[in-house]
């Protein structure tokens, strides 16, 4: 990050059609108490710098989530260890941007945090996967080594990046599985931050009442989770300690922010989400009331259903005059529609009334969140709930906070 980030990576997501649960079959269910490999004491003696963990990482298949651990006190660190502590938190602290594509999200911030009995505060940087390269190189150049023999690590790119991780930065990335850390996290952050962390979109039929509010996420089970990342994983979460992955779509955040730089010519997300936030999917859908003129009655379709996502752009006429803000907004409610869709049925063959939608596809995306909301409430006839999580939407930049615990045998406690 220190460098302007060069090299992307093939880390594609396996190429698959939206599919059902009845054709994804069901995975054996997973027992979160089993999450880590080694022994704790295998941990502690991974260990070779300060005497505990600082950093976690979630590589992605487009963002990378790093999390620092910054101890409110470090007087009783030895002398090397707090002077490689004061250079990290130098750097790191000294701006909340690094190099072109490097963020602290400040708002993030998770303060008086206890990990491995010493109080601190967690901060959250995230940078495109792609750059891998250079923070590895930055990693090298920083001697992020000094600070640990091994950092936990979860995510496709923990696997993908493991051998040039011990081979150049000398770091042994201690591999979580993704989903395990995921539901984790959503327990974590529920339990120890937080005052309301879980909401809900109320009266989501009614744009002018529509607002949200605060939603108890005590004894939550059974939900659903529809983590929204560059694909779309969909797990049934059935207690504490068991969850299984129900189905999922490659039809995700990567799809939307792909093709939308594909249809306006964009180059970040937040610029898609900008221009989508312009734009008017009905000059690019064909609607229920383009085909009838009106509602369809006999089977409950309204006329401003969408009855064809991109229907309208058979037309040559209706292609030259759509704007890129349309196109922006079209692809965001098609994609929306396609994973609320998905996990609708998911909810419905689950037997389940909450779902919890995650995934940095949430970020500054209210339009999708609102879509959502709308959407369970609207096809279900008001049995479903679409929950979303304060903590920007992104529970798995969370799960490092429990990485880190986990390297010294900490134990998920109920408070
Ligand atoms: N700054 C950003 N840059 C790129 N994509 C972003 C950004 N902010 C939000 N997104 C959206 O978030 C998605 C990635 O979400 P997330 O970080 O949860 O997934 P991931 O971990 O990269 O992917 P996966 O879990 O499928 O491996 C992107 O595909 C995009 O839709
Ligand atoms: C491959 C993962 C799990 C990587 O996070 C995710 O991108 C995903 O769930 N994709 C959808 C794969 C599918 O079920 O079609």
């Amino acid at each position: 990050m220190d460098q302007k980030l060069s090299n992307g990576h093939a880390n594609d997501p396996p190429s698959s059609n939206g599919h059902q649960d009845s054709s994804q079959p069901v995975q054996e269910d997973n027992t979160l108490g089993k999450m880590r490999k080694g022994s704790p004491d295998s941990f502690c003696d991974l260990r070779g710098g300060p005497s505990m963990p600082l950093f976690g990482m979630d590589i992605g298949g487009t963002l990378t989530k790093l999390v620092y651990f910054e101890p409110d006190n470090i007087d009783d660190f030895d002398q090397a260890e707090q002077q490689t502590l004061r250079t990290i938190h130098r750097y790191l602290m000294g701006s909340t941007a690094y190099g072109t594509t490097g963020i602290r999200d400040v708002h993030l911030e998770m303060k008086e945090q206890n990990i491995c009995g010493r109080q601190g505060r967690i901060h959250f940087i995230r940078f495109p996967t792609s750059q891998m390269p250079a923070f590895i190189d930055l990693a090298k150049y920083r001697k992020f080594s000094g600070l640990a023999s091994g950092i936990c690590a979860t995510g496709g790119g923990a696997y993908m990046f493991e051998d040039v991780f011990e081979s150049e930065v000398h770091l042994q990335l201690h591999k979580y599985d993704e989903l395990d850390s995921l539901v984790k996290g959503i327990h974590y952050i529920d339990r120890y931050n937080l005052n309301s962390e879980c909401y809900y979109f109320c009266n989501p039929l009614d744009p002018s009442s529509c607002e949200k509010m605060p939603f108890n996420f005590q004894d939550p089970y059974p939900y659903l989770v529809v983590n929204i990342g560059s694909g779309v994983s969909i797990l049934s979460v059935r207690s504490k300690s068991q969850y299984s992955r129900v189905s999922g779509t490659s039809l995700g955040g990567g799809t939307f922010l792909g093709l939308c730089c594909l249809l306006t010519g964009c180059e970040t997300f937040e610029e898609a989400i900008e221009l989508a936030s312009r734009g008017d999917s009905e000059n690019i859908d064909k609607l229920v009331k383009d085909i009838y003129g009106g509602d369809y009655n006999k089977f409950g379709l309204k006329g401003d259903a969408v009855a064809s996502s991109f229907g309208q752009m058979m037309s040559k006429e209706k292609r030259k005059s759509a704007k890129k803000e349309d196109l922006a907004r079209a692809t965001l409610v098609t994609l929306t529609n396609n994973i609320g869709s998905i996990a609708r049925m998911c909810a419905k063959t689950e037997k389940i009334e909450r779902v919890v939608f995650v995934g940095n596809f949430l970020r500054v995306n209210t339009i999708s969140m609102k879509l959502l909301a709308f959407a369970m409430e609207y096809w279900s006839n008001g049995s479903l709930k679409a929950l979303f999580l304060e903590h920007e939407v992104c529970i798995r930049i969370a799960i490092c906070k429990i990485l880190l615990s986990q390297c010294l045998d900490f134990r998920f406690v109920d408070p």
